[in-house]
């Protein structure tokens, strides 16, 4: 069975951050292990409080996957502190780490920072040249090319700015600003365009957690790319169209939408 690799913070409620990925590797076919950054007190209303993993801490759980379940992707997800972001690096370097799918997490759907301010230039300087992939919401990239984004053709310049001040894919996610569904991959120097059907789903708590774990997942299968990303989609729609409504908030998707296939999608040589 293939494997994948979580770095991220945690969703008590169970719909976002670590909870949210390992649900995603397991109906995506993959066999999920994690390594938990931070404990985040929250839910679909928003965040509590964090308790941040000491560096020593983290290095210890990467070392523990690393050294015996190696997995076939990674993805990061809340990286949250300049100490943490560089036991990240440090160690993906020296375990040489395939198939990394950086999540540029920022801020919550609900407002909070799941980041410290100053920690984004370390984000930038360290773990996106690791990337083989980087899926920011138009925010994200918006902090990451400096570039206002307003339009699909803004888009396309700013994945391709950061795209090529990185050396990795980017994918920009559309996401509820622009056009909910169409997402922008910017890779080897071209885009290329994935349309969605746009679900009237208000319940989108943790939809950029489950999209970088099923771009991940479908990596560790054996993928390319753009299958990846395709297929990340599909998962992605099903999951929102499944229209699950738990919580007060903007509230979880339906990750176990399609249980019967999971054990049925591995990639034929
Ligand atoms: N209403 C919708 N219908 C269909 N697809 C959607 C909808 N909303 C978001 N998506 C898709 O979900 C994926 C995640 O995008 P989104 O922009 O929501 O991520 P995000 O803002 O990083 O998520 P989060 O809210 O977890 O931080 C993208 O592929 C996007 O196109
Ligand atoms: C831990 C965590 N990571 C990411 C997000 C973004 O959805 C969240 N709410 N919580």
């Amino acid at each position: 069975m293939k494997t994948a690799l979580t770095i991220a913070g945690t969703d008590p409620s169970g719909g976002a951050g670590i909870q949210a990925d390992i649900k995603t590797m397991t109906a995506n076919g993959v066999f999920a292990t994690c390594a938990v950054t931070a404990l985040v007190a929250q839910n679909t209303t928003g965040v509590k409080s964090i308790v941040e993993c000491t560096p020593d801490f983290l290095a210890e759980e990467l070392d523990c996957v690393f050294t015996d379940i190696f997995p076939d992707a990674v993805k990061t997800g809340m990286v949250s502190s300049i100490p943490l972001i560089r036991v990240i690096a440090a160690k993906l370097k020296e375990y040489g780490a395939k198939n990394l799918v950086v999540d540029p997490v920022m801020v919550a759907t609900s407002g909070d920072r799941l980041i410290t301010e100053d920690a984004v230039s370390a984000l930038k300087e360290l773990l996106l040249p690791l990337a083989t992939v980087l899926t920011p919401n138009i925010p994200e990239a918006e902090i990451l090319s400096g570039m206002t984004i307003r339009s699909a053709a803004d888009m396309e310049a700013a994945a391709r700015a950061i795209s090529e001040q990185y050396g990795c894919a980017v994918l920009c996610k559309g996401g509820h600003q622009i056009n909910d569904a169409d997402d922008l991959l910017w890779r080897c120097g071209s885009g290329k365009w994935f349309h969605g059907k746009r679900i009237n789903n208000p319940n989108t708590h943790g939809t950029g957690c489950t999209l970088s774990s099923a771009i991940a997942s479908n990596l560790a299968k054996g993928f390319d790319l753009d299958t990846a990303v395709e297929r990340a989609k599909a998962y992605i729609s099903g999951a929102l169209g499944a229209m699950l409504d738990l919580g007060r908030g903007s509230g979880p998707m339906n990750h176990m939408f399609d249980l019967k296939s999971i054990y049925c999608t591995e990639k034929a040589d």
